[in-house]
């Protein structure tokens, strides 16, 4: 948290860099030299996806060398979407953590605290998903519960629970960019918790409305992702750095300080 935290700072920024590479491995193995190097100045983060490494055949060797190549200083968050019982999570913490080397991961918590606490290790993030980003998901997170509000309101109350209790990691929550009034909700749940946003960019999420609707009163709070708007992009270094700004511009106005 505390590298998160000093990273934010140093570069100013909220933006996180999503790693999902494309294209053979020669063509991938390439390009994430680029975007790495391109797109470093202006990150908060960086998020590889496991999907597209693990769809290859050396991808875990791939994945630990993008690893190697990000600057210690920024923190990796390992999009794995974890979400197994205890002594199972426990191996996919190990992978994580002592093999990927990653500083977080996120995790699904369908199967509930039993998924979270193995990659609650001190000084970790790790963030749960609540309200994904993709349309068809909203009749389930959106069900009701016999008591308590949606499915997603559980995952953001347990999440909040979970920081509570494991106070040596972070436990944070991601939530989309496609409603900006669910991020609102969210927000109103959990008001000091770190959200990972995906879904701005390819995915057409408003980055204005979420980032009003998230962005806490300190001006921070939100890592707000992109894969293939930088993966994609002509200068990756470009892209990066004009959502960077693009982000911050709302940040200054929703900090105390400049109201
Ligand atoms: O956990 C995630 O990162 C995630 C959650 C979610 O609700 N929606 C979502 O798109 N993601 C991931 O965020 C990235 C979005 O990529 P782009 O749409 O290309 O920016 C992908 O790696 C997705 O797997």
């Amino acid at each position: 948290m505390q590298k998160l935290l000093t990273r934010v700072q140093t570069a100013n920024s909220l933006l996180c860099v999503g790693l999902d590479p494309t294209g053979d491995d020669a063509t991938a193995t390439q390009r994430l030299q680029e975007v790495v190097a391109q797109a470093a100045p202006y990150a908060a983060a960086f998020k590889p996806n496991l999907a597209f490494f693990l769809s290859r055949e050396n991808g875990v060797a791939l994945l630990q060398q993008t690893v190697r190549s990000i600057p210690k200083d920024i923190p990796v968050i390992l999009d794995g979407k974890f979400g197994d019982i205890a002594n199972t999570a426990e191996q996919y913490a190990r992978f994580a953590y002592d093999i990927v080397g990653a500083d977080g991961v996120t995790v699904n918590p369908y199967m509930g605290d039993d998924t979270i606490r193995p990659f609650a290790r001190p000084g970790k993030l790790v963030f749960t998903l609540a309200k994904t980003s993709n349309k068809p998901q909203h009749g389930l997170q959106d069900a009701a519960m016999t008591r308590g509000g949606s499915i997603s309101d559980w995952a953001a109350r347990l999440a909040k629970l979970m920081d509570e209790e494991l106070t040596e990691a972070t436990i944070g929550l991601v939530v989309g960019a496609s409603e900006p009034e669910t991020v609102a909700k969210l927000r109103a749940t959990c008001p000091d918790q770190w959200f990972l946003v995906p879904g701005i960019g390819a995915q057409g999420g408003d980055l204005s409305a979420t980032l009003r609707a998230g962005l806490r009163a300190d001006g921070s709070g939100l890592l707000i992702n992109s894969s293939r708007g930088i993966w994609q992009a002509a200068d990756a270094g470009a892209a990066a750095r004009e959502l960077q700004e693009e982000i911050n511009q709302f940040r200054t106005v929703a900090s105390p300080a400049h109201t």
